[in-house]
């Protein structure tokens, strides 16, 4: 994760639409005292676990699954998730390797039990393909082998994720430089983390290497902070609902400027308060006041990464 790091602070020093605001995030880090307010993985009550195999199979699935969803004022990431967890409390073999393979795109949203079209359905079906032919070819059918096969390391999780499976290579070019994000393909290790307590197919030695996942929610709420600020042009259209272009400078700024963002946050709880923190645990922190505050403005990329 080195690369998402390096590359992310690459962009933050050179961005024009987007901008860190260094005192606003100090002021977040002396009001918090330096301790971010823990939230419950699965505090919402919505996932599959049934602490073995199946579960990691789910959470692969729905990262697979887990981008734009606002262009349905309606459907959220909860619809996602309680859906497949439905599905597979209904027939245990619905996420299966050669299921996957099979399903259409109104199968898909039967199994989700959405009433009408998915926003980029084509892409989500196309996913579900790709994970389920990868699965087979390469790691018997089991989302569990990948994880069996990483070494208790997060950072080797990503890796094999991204070579295998080309849905899950968030990267953009900026400038001519390439940035990596790896939102989907880092969640996911987070939330084998979260499910399973830091235990079983969720122990992992280098949680701290993850960043936070640049999605479209946590650039809203380090924006509402204060702790990142737009350009007047960016900033009106976000607050006029504008679609802003995938791959664009503006674009890349807001997901590049928050993982900085987050990660300088945490140096400096660690050199003024000496205190360990994941970036994990403060996106999940971040997260959880984004989706609570739902009359949020955030920037709309149509996108397969988040
Ligand atoms: N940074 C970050 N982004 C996250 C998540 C999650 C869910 N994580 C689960 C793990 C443990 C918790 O208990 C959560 O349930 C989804 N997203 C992103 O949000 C957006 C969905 O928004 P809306 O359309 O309003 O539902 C979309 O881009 C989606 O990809 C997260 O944790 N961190």
């Amino acid at each position: 994760m080195e690369d998402v790091r390096r590359t992310t602070a690459w962009v933050a020093s050179r961005a024009s639409h987007v901008k860190v605001d260094s005192s606003e995030l100090e002021k977040i880090v002396d009001n918090i005292n330096g301790s971010i307010p823990k939230v419950e993985w699965d505090f919402e009550g919505i996932h599959y676990f049934d602490n073995g195999p199946l579960t990691v199979q789910y959470l692969f699935v729905l990262d697979a699954l887990n981008f734009c969803f606002w262009p349905d004022k309606d459907l959220s990431y909860d619809h996602l998730a309680l859906g497949l967890k439905a599905a597979l409390q209904n027939d245990k073999s619905a996420l299966d390797a050669d299921r996957l393979q099979s399903y259409s795109g109104p199968q898909l949203r039967e199994l989700l039990n959405w009433p009408r079209p998915l926003p980029l359905e084509e892409e989500r079906v196309r996913l579900l393909h790709e994970v389920g032919l990868e699965l087979e070819r390469s790691f018997k059918g089991e989302a569990a082998n990948i994880v069996k096969s990483c070494g208790n390391s997060a950072v080797t999780l990503v890796a094999l994720v991204a070579r295998h499976f080309p849905g899950f290579r968030d990267h953009s070019l900026y400038k001519g430089h390439q940035v990596f994000l790896y939102k989907r393909a880092q969640i996911f290790a987070a939330d084998l983390w979260g499910a399973f307590k830091g235990q079983g197919y969720g122990r992992f030695y280098d949680m701290s290497s993850i960043t936070i996942f640049a999605d479209y929610i946590i650039p809203a709420v380090l924006r509402k902070l204060g702790v990142l600020k737009y350009s007047s042009a960016l900033s009106n259209s976000i607050d006029s609902n504008d679609e802003i272009a995938p791959g664009s400078e503006e674009e890349v700024e807001i997901r590049a400027c928050s993982v900085h963002a987050v990660e300088k946050m945490r140096e400096l709880i660690e050199s003024k308060f000496r205190k360990q923190v994941l970036s994990v645990e403060m996106d999940l922190w971040l997260w959880s006041c984004g989706v609570q505050n739902r009359s949020l403005q955030h920037h709309r990329t149509l996108s397969i990464y988040y």
